[in-house]
């Protein structure tokens, strides 16, 4: 561990020998514009805990000036890293130079322990997201740990249900489609009634999402920090959390909702492989008005033919991810559970084409 005179206290994160340098989880906080974010993270940072805890505040997406800065707080002090976008392509230039300079950072200034990441307003997390997502399988140095958006209570819902032209999606919805937790923030301004409207809505968008109530941002950091929703913790948790998700109905014609379902039996690795790339690809399924599926988020657990491990299912935007979990099969038949946030999803449609197609032959019956 490298001196630093402003940190006495560091904990060593690399001192064991024989084990590998621990990876340094990121957590994105989105929020519409003025909805408490950097309040969070003012509050996450005074807390205490025993964390060196690196700050950066996201311009991407923003403009298009070929360089953007990218801001570090640490200790009080603030640090920029100039990252090169070269070509139009942001999202593929974010995905290199955004992870590079917080490795160069990081060989400047001492590992950090944890890293919270604030996108400006109006950004769309996924192309962030799947920056930390897609390089974690190459050993980078950090991985994805959740996505966690605030809302104003005030003006939440006004912000989610803006309609936008073409029938796009707005940045506020998108925001929680692809969020693991909703932070309500501003309590103090609103009477039940609203808040009520805004958890609803909020909880039609994203049937998975856990949602906090707040003022000031002010949050147990046990339910912020370390979520491992990217990863293989999350497989045995989120067996239980399908179980308790309810359709969500849409609160707009062609607003995102939530769709799930169960299914019995042994699927092929292959079909669903096809079956995914279909859907997130392709964009070959439509609903009953002839709109094409889209799919922002994506998780399942899956049973493949032949394995005894429970298989997770990942999907931000157009990246997904299956990998094997330590946990058992311990039900018979397997019930595959699957959950799909996005626009224009018909769940009895995706059910039908997943059990004709992915489903493995003598075992195609429809659970729940
Ligand atoms: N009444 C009230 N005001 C709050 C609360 N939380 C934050 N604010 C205020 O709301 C304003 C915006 O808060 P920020 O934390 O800067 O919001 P932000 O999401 O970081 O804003 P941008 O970075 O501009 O998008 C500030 O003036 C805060 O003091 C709250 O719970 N209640
Ligand atoms: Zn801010």
């Amino acid at each position: 561990m490298e001196e630093e005179d402003d940190c006495p206290e560091l904990v060593p994160i690399d001192s064991q020998p024989g084990l590998p340098a621990r990876q340094i989880p990121v957590t994105i906080i989105t929020g519409y514009l003025g909805a408490g974010k950097t309040t969070l993270l003012n509050y996450i940072l005074t807390e205490q805990h025993n964390k060196r805890i690196a700050v950066i505040l996201n311009e991407f997406g923003e403009g298009s000036a070929l360089e953007k800065s990218l801001a570090v707080s640490q200790a009080g002090e603030l640090y920029e890293e100039w990252l090169e976008l070269r070509n139009g392509c942001l999202c593929c230039s974010v995905k290199d130079n955004g992870l590079k300079a917080i490795e160069n950072l990081m060989e400047k200034k001492g590992k950090f322990d944890y890293i919270l990441l604030e996108t400006t307003g109006l950004a769309d997390p996924g192309a962030v997201a799947s920056m930390f997502w897609v390089d974690a399988e190459l050993g980078s140095d950090v991985y994805l740990d959740g996505i966690v958006t605030v809302i104003d209570a005030k003006y939440g819902l006004q912000q989610l249900k803006e309609e936008k032209a073409e029938g796009l999606v707005n940045e506020a919805s998108r925001q929680v489609a692809l969020a693991d937790l909703a932070i309500i923030n501003k309590t103090d301004l609103v009477e039940e009634e609203e808040l009520n409207q805004v958890r609803n809505t909020v909880r039609s968008i994203n049937g998975l999402v856990k949602i906090l109530e707040t003022q000031r941002s002010r949050v147990d950091l046990c339910d912020v920090l370390d979520l491992h929703s990217f990863d293989c913790q999350d497989g045995a948790k989120l067996t239980e959390k399908l179980q308790l998700v309810t359709p969500t109905r849409p609160h707009l014609d062609k607003s995102i909702l939530t769709a799930t379902f169960e299914v019995t039996g042994d699927l092929c690795e292959d079909a669903l492989n096809t079956f995914i790339q279909d859907l997130l690809w392709e964009k070959k399924f439509c609903n009953k008005a002839g709109e094409p599926m889209s799919v922002i988020r994506l998780k399942g657990i899956v049973s493949f033919a032949g394995k005894v491990h429970q298989v997770m299912l990942q999907g931000v935007h157009e990246l997904y991810e299956l990998n094997e979990t330590p946990q058992l099969w311990e039900e018979n038949p397997h019930t595959n559970r699957l959950v799909f946030i996005g626009k224009n999803l018909d769940k009895n449609i995706l059910q039908e084409i997943f059990i004709s197609t992915v489903v493995m032959d003598g075992v195609k019956k429809a659970g729940v």
